[in-house]
């Protein structure tokens, strides 16, 4: 297992404890502004006994999007049905999956914005209309069925909102922005986990995990799970900050969360950027890193951060970014926007 593994929001199996996932709104923590308006419409849908508006969630990676959209579909009371945009290869997959759905289903679709844009076109009518434009036969004989389909809800799923085209964003009546989660509610994740994994942790342990998890719950369970193999090893019943910094130190995730990676990303641009600005392409290729991996996981937690900014030239790290690499910054460089 490497450091860059440890931190990187994507799944790995085991942030799939089904035991560690919340089941209802009341126990999903944060998010406070989100779970407060789907609230309001679960309960408005469901006293007119109607299936839910569409939803589109959308925010980095690990933040519980997934999560979400079950607990909307267990709020519902209806089943859940879950696939992903790229292993819809071809419009009869989707057509087979909305034609298999019951009413008020919820079908969610994880990086929605990855889907074939011939699949697309599918999705539109069954959206808006709930039906299905069959297209039987070839050529001048080929006519065109249309196949109703039961009152469902599409949860869609994306890292970006301005991933998705226009008129499939258009077709989301309930648009829900996932942010970071603040030091604090991470300490209420890592203490609810704790519990549920049986771990014994004192209150400035899981501050401790709760700071350096990149406002992040599916790396603030992760961190546990280290932190929780070097208490056992040592033999400490309880993980208190002690135990969590000295795990963590030797993970490499440094006093802000930050991993190697991140390390090399800022270094980057300091060293042989002078501070940027620099193209989102240029530190892709140099850091042999996709530059979507860039955009969506490691720029936004350091943008939150006040350590760099995106600007229309490129990528500029700020004086806080210096200071954080232990460097001091050239003339000019911009201030960042947080006080830490
Ligand atoms: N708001 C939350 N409150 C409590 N626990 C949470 C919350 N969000 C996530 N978790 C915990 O973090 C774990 C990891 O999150 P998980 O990987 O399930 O996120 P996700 O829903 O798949 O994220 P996304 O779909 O946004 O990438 C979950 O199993 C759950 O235990």
């Amino acid at each position: 297992m490497t450091t860059d593994r440890l931190l990187t929001p994507d799944r790995i199996p085991e942030d799939q404890d089904a035991a560690l996932r919340p089941k209802t709104l009341a126990e999903f923590i944060g998010q406070a502004a989100a779970r407060d308006n789907l609230r309001v419409f679960i309960e408005a849908a469901r006293g007119r006994s109607e299936a839910l508006d569409h939803v589109l969630l959308f925010g980095p990676p690990g933040l519980g999007k997934t999560t979400l959209a079950q607990i909307i579909a267990r709020e519902m009371g209806v089943g859940f049905r879950a696939t992903s945009g790229p292993v819809i290869a071809k419009s009869g997959d989707l057509a087979a999956l909305l034609t298999n759905l019951e009413e008020g289903d919820v079908l969610f679709i994880d990086e929605i914005h990855r889907l074939n844009p011939v699949v697309e076109e599918v999705l539109y009518p069954a959206m808006e209309d709930r039906a299905l434009d069959l297209i039987i036969g070839e050529g001048p004989s080929a006519r065109s069925v249309r196949i109703d389909l039961p009152a469902f809800t599409l949860i869609g799923a994306t890292t970006r909102q301005g991933l998705l085209t226009t008129p499939l964003r258009d077709r989301f009546g309930i648009p829900v922005r996932l942010n970071f989660y603040t030091v604090e509610e991470l300490e209420a994740v890592v203490t609810r986990a704790a519990r549920l994994l049986g771990l014994g942790i004192a209150a400035d342990g899981a501050t401790e995990i709760a700071r350096r998890a990149r406002g992040t719950p599916r790396v603030a369970g992760r961190l546990l799970r280290r932190v929780r193999d070097f208490a056992n090893v040592a033999g400490q019943p309880m993980v208190d900050a002690r135990a969590a910094d000295a795990a963590l130190t030797r993970l490499e995730v440094d006093r802000l969360g930050l991993d190697a990676m991140d390390r090399r990303y800022l270094m980057m641009i300091a060293d042989i950027y002078r501070g940027g600005p620099v193209g989102v392409e240029t530190l892709a290729a140099g850091l042999s890193e996709p530059r979507d991996t860039i955009e969506d996981v490691i720029e936004p937690y350091l943008i939150q951060l006040g350590l760099i900014a995106r600007t229309a030239r490129g990528r500029c790290l700020n004086a806080r970014g210096w200071k954080h690499l232990g460097l001091n910054p050239p003339e000019g460089a911009q201030e960042g926007l947080f006080d830490l």
